[in-house]
């Protein structure tokens, strides 16, 4: 709606007039940095006798209207942290964002049917679960552990996942996190109906069993006695920042339950590094193992190739390929099903 713009509209049979206004500040003031000095209005115009109708129905409508218009034309956008020595200053902010446009969705992605299928559900069943949160009051947010191999998908899971739901991404890069309270600055300022990933969490940082190691270590530690090994070693132990507790606390401690639906993955590659405590069930509720090819899988990397590949002979060759890679990947005999 433009400026000086008046816009007719009917509601249950009423005729309304919205129009729009600017005014710019007159109050004169030195500032370091441009501030927008205009103050936007809308006015609506009813005769007198449907005050009842605007206040009590009409209001409420325009506002629900506008969120789904929101949403609807929403971009969704992939965000990573800035590191904090940028936090301040004018127009600084903890995350950096570009417009998600990752093209991987479920149909896309090769793995077990029926695993597929049980995923797509307990996402959707989350997204549609804010009144079951809040009846057994818990924080409405849902934690994924992708592990596997290298390249087996578990990033295009993390893009079907948001292409699915609708989701922004923030991927959450631990190494560049000093420490704790940075870690639940970065957090709180995510936005819900987000997906936070943290990938490679074995690599991020030394989470593996840091919590029963800490004491060892503080007893029995030899304290160097020459100063340029000693402050190499303070430089190395401020580096080391985010501690196994800390990113605990954050994923489901008091911050988690800061306005909801949020879903947070971890990929690894070796699950079996990492500390009990930061996977078990509740805190990720959901463990997802990504392999090498199965027979599902191979259904649905055919249908790519033939939409794909219009010569026989072009297609002949890829699947020599895959069967070659595939009989050396994966164990199962699913060779025969074909
Ligand atoms: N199951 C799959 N279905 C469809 N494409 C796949 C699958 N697995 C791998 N790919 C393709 O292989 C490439 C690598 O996949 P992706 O990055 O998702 O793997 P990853 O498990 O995250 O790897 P890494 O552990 O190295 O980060 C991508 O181009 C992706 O399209």
């Amino acid at each position: 709606m433009d400026y000086n713009e008046e816009i007719t509209e009917e509601f249950q049979g009423v005729k309304l007039w919205w129009s729009a206004n600017r005014t710019l500040s007159k109050t004169q003031r030195i500032v370091i940095y441009p501030v927008d000095d205009e103050k936007k209005s809308y006015k609506l115009t009813v005769h007198k006798r449907h005050i009842e109708l605007i206040t009590q129905s009409y209001i409420s409508h325009v506002m629900k209207e506008g969120k789904e218009i929101e949403t609807r034309n929403r971009q969704r956008k992939l965000y990573s942290n800035n590191p904090s020595q940028n936090w301040d200053g004018y127009r600084s902010n903890k995350w950096s964002n570009v417009l998600f446009e990752h093209p991987a969705t479920f149909d896309t992605l090769a793995m077990d049917a029926k695993l597929k299928e049980e995923i797509k559900n307990d996402l959707i069943k989350f997204s549609k679960g804010k009144d079951y949160y809040a009846r057994i009051g818990k924080a409405w947010k849902r934690g994924y552990l992708l592990y596997g191999p290298p390249g087996t998908g578990k990033s295009s899971m993390i893009a079907a996942m948001a292409n699915l739901l609708d989701y922004d991404v923030y991927d959450l890069e631990l190494t560049a996190v000093k420490e704790n309270t940075e870690l639940r600055r970065l957090l709180l300022d995510t936005s819900s109906k987000s997906i936070i990933v943290i990938e490679d969490i074995d690599c991020s940082i030394d989470l593996t069993g840091q919590r029963g190691k800490k004491t060892e270590k503080d007893g029995n530690e030899d304290e160097p006695s020459d100063p340029a090994t000693k402050r190499v070693k303070k430089e190395e132990k401020k580096e080391s920042k985010v501690t196994l507790s800390g990113l605990l606390n954050c994923i489901d401690g008091l911050w988690s339950s800061c306005g909801g639906e949020r879903i947070i993955v971890f990929t690894t590659n070796y699950v079996e590094k990492l500390d009990p405590a930061l996977i078990r069930r509740g805190r990720m509720d959901k463990h997802i193992e990504l392999s090498y090819c199965c027979f599902d899988a191979f259904k649905v990397l055919n249908c790519l190739i033939v939409a794909l590949m219009h010569s026989r002979y072009l297609r002949r060759i890829i699947w020599r390929l895959i069967l070659i890679h595939c009989s050396e990947k994966s164990n199962h005999c699913w060779g025969k099903q074909i």
